[in-house]
């Protein structure tokens, strides 16, 4: 059987057979065998997602216009909703945060759109930016390792901050928040929301903003990285469809979406609770927005 499924796996470039009987590492699968993060991210599709898809329509039958992560196709799969499925087990939230830092590995999702994508250096010597969501770090420690004067903070749940580590030199601070919940830290420069907002439906959405305006001060910037669907036809096919792909995984996950255009992106919701658009930065100047 292995040799069968191997065989398989060559006309995918996955291994090589150079002479029969014999086999060795093509480049796709030594990269594989190598890089943790890749695989963190292939189990996060085979495990999550992939099943989440299968029994998307059942959870749309079952829970129609829920709003709800516990009521998706991910919940009928797992037996509960992604969020409290990773915080009950440490390995599927480290393997979670592997695929994120996989992720940003690829020019289009790069940490560099989040260094060069806004000012920081002007922000000026004291300033505090709270990472939303911050996961083990990664954003925090890019921005420290470019603006060593910035003071960064990285919030997440519990077990994920557990495994965050401190880097040799660089300095950031870790905090075990729920962003449900009232904002502790107050008075920051810049609150940032990377790959937050399109977890969520519009409800818990405006509960997450809701829940961070007791802490800021005057000026204060919330900041949103995440994509934005654009009118249907109006950028090239394989982005577009990168992007749609992603909308309908966020559906099958949390019951929640990519955002679009016209409304203003993951920021639609934002004047809602008060909050006025100041600029929008990116590599395509569009695709990502501040707020404040
Ligand atoms: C899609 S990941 C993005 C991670 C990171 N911002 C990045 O850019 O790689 C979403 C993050 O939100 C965190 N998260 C989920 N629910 C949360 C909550 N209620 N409070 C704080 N963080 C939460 C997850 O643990 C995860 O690290």
């Amino acid at each position: 059987m292995a040799r069968r499924v191997l065989r398989l796996a060559i006309t995918n470039r996955i291994f090589a057979e150079k002479r029969p009987g014999y086999l060795s590492h093509s480049a796709t699968s030594r990269v594989t065998a190598e890089d943790q993060g890749l695989r963190d991210w292939i189990a996060f599709v085979l495990r999550d997602v992939v099943p989440s898809s299968y029994r998307a329509v059942d959870a749309l039958t079952k829970w129609p216009g829920a709003e709800e992560p516990a009521k998706t196709g991910y919940a009928l799969v797992h037996g509960a909703g992604f969020w409290d499925v990773l915080a009950k087990d440490p390995e599927h939230g480290r393997q979670f945060a592997g695929a994120m830092r996989s992720f940003a590995t690829g020019d289009e999702l790069s940490l560099r759109h989040v260094i060069d994508g806004f000012p920081w250096a002007k922000l000026g010597e004291t300033a505090r930016v709270v990472d939303m969501g911050g996961s083990t770090g990664d954003t925090a420690f890019a921005l420290t390792e470019r603006f060593p004067q910035l003071q960064v903070i990285a919030q997440d749940v519990p077990d994920i901050i557990a495994q965050a580590e401190q880097r040799e030199g660089q300095s950031v601070t870790f905090l075990a928040h729920d962003f449900l919940a009232p904002q502790p830290v107050e008075g920051a420069d810049v609150y940032l929301f990377r790959w937050i907002l399109h977890d969520w439906p519009d409800k818990y959405y405006l509960r997450i903003l809701r829940a961070l305006i007791p802490a800021l001060k005057s000026g204060a910037k919330m900041m949103v990285m995440d994509a934005i669907l654009p009118p249907i036809g109006t950028i090239p096919n394989i982005n577009e469809r990168g992007a749609r792909r992603f909308d309908v995984v966020m559906q099958h996950l949390y019951d929640a979406k990519e955002r679009e255009m016209r409304n203003g992106g993951s920021c639609s919701l934002t004047p809602t609770v008060g909050f006025a658009f100041a600029a929008p930065r990116s590599r395509r100047d569009r695709d990502c927005q501040s707020w404040n």
